[in-house]
């Protein structure tokens, strides 16, 4: 086969090859295009959009047609026709390309990276700069240039011409004009213009005099200059040397143990590499050079408009905390305990927040139990001044708190949280202030200490807020947190960069651009998150169930997908077979109904939005240490609300539709196992999917994001040994039609209620936990008692069994051995400190 036809080859393959056509990217002519990522950007032409990237992109779809006909001239052959579009064999290999990892495609900036070459290591840190991960399975991994993505790189100190030469040097064809043209216009003028907080006043700062002069000029820009200081101001930028993250291997006195830690080289890899990185060395040396910086000084209230005007112009700015050279604040005794050793992704990470020894705001993406706790407390170590922490509730406070006290040297005074019921300041002049969004967010009157602390909070500045799980919090809350606190620098924190509305780029806007994303596979690899095998449990509905399935509304029939017998069955198969391996065991449902239903039939315990503070503590304590409770049923408030004990097996049984993020924060449920280095150790991720229903379609769709992680989905379409399960449930006909009048009469009352919002679970969670009073909500009407009459059975043991799981626990409690006595009277203590007060 000739060289050219290869390249053709291995572009279509691409890394999406066998995945599901619904998740393959779109095809010429739809409106997304370039580095086409359904979250990060849209490649339709927005009005805030500069006309530098538009005209970036209009090159590439010229460079598109130019494309098609220079295929077309090229001649087609009797394989042309299975690439359409894709057939990029005009592109001409470089002599060498055995040895270069990349393939390019110049129609829509995706890039393949072969993950077996060599130059694999170096290749994905350059991409992972530049580019959105979109997908990295075992072989072939896929990228996409998007503006996004190249304004971040711009961020971390590279600049146009750095990427196009790394990019040329990895690539097996010489990288394409239209490619060169969206770089370079897209990077034009990022970076150019910076905004810095100097001795607690606001600059717009450039190195090019005329770029200043420009916005002066400029009508929203101009007035909001601060009167009465000079025009411009020029000075020397800081020079980059001399910054040592904490706990790295360059910290003087921190002794490195990172050896056999970081990826060793592939076989192969060579001094070779060096070259490669060479152009990038020779940049960063240059930046050492102390350049000219000139800057104007803006007022405090105008750094939003300036922002959005000039994203409006074309020259987003970047925000940068020169903390160095802040002697205005004061400096908080902080650093990291001589044993702590981040790991070096944490380190990889931070270094593009520190690249150019000043703070950049941005967002750190790791997976859960990856330790973004102690990529936070390293930030804080580093900028050494009073830093303000966002939690997603009181649980987290109380976590962040302790996590602080573990890892940093910080004096236990100048570390506070900031709850409804503790509301003390730090000691010093400066310090750490923990605590949640929704204590910050809240509008409406406070309690007179709350108002006071607020009051504290917003007078002064802060070196660092640290937004945890940012990804969960409601754009509003994020937004007003962002505006009422006055930060230097901002550090969002997330394992999954993913909403399902178009709530993400308002991050890149009010924190920054994604500085760092870790591969979940290469963590896994390395033992610092458990590796887990995931399977689709297909579960053909019963005929009863199917019949009801067909002639029901669509809003009814996702009920009849999640009590289907047969997924009742596999459940307790699964939950039976896991509990024998001594799995602990958690199975989360969206529908509460089914989750009530399930359990209780089961005879295990669960969790709901409505189940109160208390019972939840005792449920889930129960649950890691009471060795009689290894199964745990979970609404969606568990997705992310609650802090879970360790589990190894989750097992699925209704989720949010087609939502990727809640499939991949479960998974995150289970990567902390902390069995993970065990010999062979691997934890279990089920999702169980009735066949031949609306569900089949949600799952693989749910997937994406794990598919694209690299994870394998294995269907499993039986499960052995199932049907001599002692004690299966819905053996008999009878009791599959009593099940489904059961269901059927719910149906008719109220599913209403049935799904718990989001929203609501975010509130609900935080303020419980922080003694907010809540407004109950009236529960869903149940009807369980009419059932057996109407079904025609006298036999309640089902209704009857549904009560007493959660209620058993309550009452074995008092027969429980010491160990579980003084946790009930450490939960009792806990619980009487979560006392409402009036907030
Ligand atoms: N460099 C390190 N050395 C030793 N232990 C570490 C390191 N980094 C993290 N850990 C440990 O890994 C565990 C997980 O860390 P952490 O809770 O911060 O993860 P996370 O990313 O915040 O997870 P989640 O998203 O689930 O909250 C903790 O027990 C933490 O102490």
């Amino acid at each position: 086969m000739p060289a050219k036809r290869k390249a053709t080859s291995n572009v279509k393959g691409g890394a999406k090859a066998g995945r599901d056509s619904s998740v393959s990217t779109p095809g010429p002519g739809t409106p997304r295009e370039i580095g086409s990522s359904d979250e990060y950007v849209s490649s339709d032409v927005t009005e805030s959009e500069s006309e530098t990237v538009k005209n970036a992109k209009a090159n590439l779809t010229v460079s598109k047609y130019q494309a098609r006909k220079q295929s077309a001239a090229h001649g087609r052959d009797s394989a042309s026709h299975f690439f359409g579009n894709n057939d990029f064999s005009y592109l001409s290999l470089k002599p060498d390309h055995d040895n270069r990892p990349l393939w390019i495609d110049p129609q829509k900036g995706r890039i393949i990276l072969e993950s077996f070459s060599p130059l694999a290591s170096q290749a994905q840190d350059f991409l992972t700069t530049i580019a959105e991960p979109q997908s990295r399975p075992q072989f072939l991994h896929e990228y996409s240039l998007t503006p996004h993505s190249l304004y971040a790189a711009v961020s971390v100190g590279l600049d146009p011409k750095d990427i196009i030469d790394i990019l040329d040097r990895l690539c097996k064809v010489p990288v394409p004009d239209s490619i060169r043209s969206f770089i370079e216009g897209c990077t034009h003028s990022y970076g150019k213009v910076k905004l810095v907080l100097k001795n607690t006043k606001h600059y717009v700062e450039s190195s090019d005099p005329e770029m200043l002069q420009r916005l002066l000029k400029d009508e929203v820009i101009g007035p909001l200059r601060v009167q009465g200081t000079e025009d411009i101001t020029t000075s020397l930028a800081p020079k980059m040397g001399g910054l040592v993250i904490p706990g790295t291997r360059n910290a003087a006195g921190v002794q490195q143990a990172t050896a056999g830690e970081e990826p060793k080289p592939k076989e192969g890899e060579n001094a070779n590499q060096e070259d490669i990185f060479a152009t990038l060395n020779e940049d960063d040396d240059d930046d050492d050079e102390a350049d000219a910086v000139h800057a104007f000084q803006i007022a405090d209230d105008a750094v939003e408009t300036i922002q959005k005007r000039c994203l409006e112009l074309g020259l987003p700015v970047l925000e940068e905390y020169d903390f160095r050279n802040d002697d205005a604040n004061a400096n908080l005794e902080i650093d990291l305990k001589p044993a702590a050793q981040i790991r070096h992704y944490q380190e990889k990470s931070l270094s593009k927040m520190f690249g150019n020894g000043r703070a950049k705001s941005g967002l750190i993406v790791l997976p859960c139990g990856a330790g973004k706790t102690l990529v936070g407390i390293t930030a804080a170590c580093t900028i050494k001044k009073g830093v303000i922490i966002l939690c997603t509730s009181s649980m987290s406070v109380v976590q962040w708190r302790q996590e602080f006290l573990k890892w940093s040297n910080i004096n236990p005074n100048d570390i506070a949280v900031f709850t409804s019921d503790n509301k003390e300041r730090f000691t010093g002049n400066t310090g750490i202030i923990v605590t949640t969004y929704n204590m910050v967010a809240q509008k409406g009157k406070r309690s007179y200490d709350s108002q006071k602390m607020m009051d504290f909070l917003t007078s002064r500045e802060w070196g660092l807020m640290i937004l945890d799980e940012v990804h969960v919090a409601p754009a509003h809350m994020f937004r007003r947190v962002t505006s009422i606190i006055k930060t230097h620098s901002k550090l969002g924190l997330t394992a999954t960069l993913l909403r399902e509305d178009d709530k993400i780029s308002d991050l890149n806007f009010l924190i920054g651009p994604k500085l760092y994303e870790a591969n979940w596979m290469e963590l896994a690899e390395q033992g610092h998150i458990a590796r887990v095998q995931c399977a689709e449990v297909w579960c053909p509905m019963t005929t009863e169930f199917y019949t009801a399935y067909l002639e029901e509304s669509s809003r009814n029939k996702s009920l009849l997908w999640i009590m289907n017998p047969r997924k009742f069955q596999a459940c307790q198969f699964l939950i039976d077979y896991h509990e024998k391996r001594g799995d602990k065991i958690i199975v989360f449902s969206d529908n509460v109904y089914a989750l009530q239903m399930y359990a209780q039939k089961l005879g295990k315990v669960f969790i709901y939005g409505e189940t109160s503070n208390a019972e939840r503590l005792r449920i889930l304590e129960n649950f890691q240490h009471n060795e009689n409770i290894n199964t745990l049923f979970l609404s969606k408030i568990g997705d992310t609300s609650l802090d879970l004990p360790e589990a190894t097996c989750l097992i699925q049984i209704s989720s949010h539709f087609g939502s990727r993020r809640q499939e991949a924060q479960r998974l995150g449920r289970i990567l902390r196992a902390k069995r993970r280095n065990d010999e062979g150790f691997n934890a279990f991720f089920y999702s169980l999917v009735s066949k031949d229903t609306m569900e089949m379609v949600y799952s693989s769709k749910r997937q994406a994001f794990l598919v694209d992680q690299g994870y394998a989905f294995k269907v499993i379409t039986h499960l052995q040994g199932i049907e001599s399960l002692p004690d299966l449930a819905f053996t008999s006909p009878g009791e599959r039609r009593e099940l489904l009048q059961h269901i059927m009469i719910h149906m008719e009352t109220d599913t209403s209620n049935d799904f718990e919002q989001t929203d609501d679970l975010f509130h609900r969670v935080d303020r419980e936990g922080s003694g907010m009073k809540i407004k109950k909500k009236k529960p869903a009407k149940r009807t369980a008692g009419t059932l057996s009459e109407l079904a025609g059975g006298q036999d309640m043991a089902y209704v009857e069994q549904n009560k007493s799981r959660n209620k058993d626990l309550k009452k074995n409690k008092k027969e429980s051995n010491p160990f579980f006595k003084k946790l009930h009277r450490e939960t009792q203590k806990r619980k009487a400190a979560w006392n409402p007060d009036d907030d």
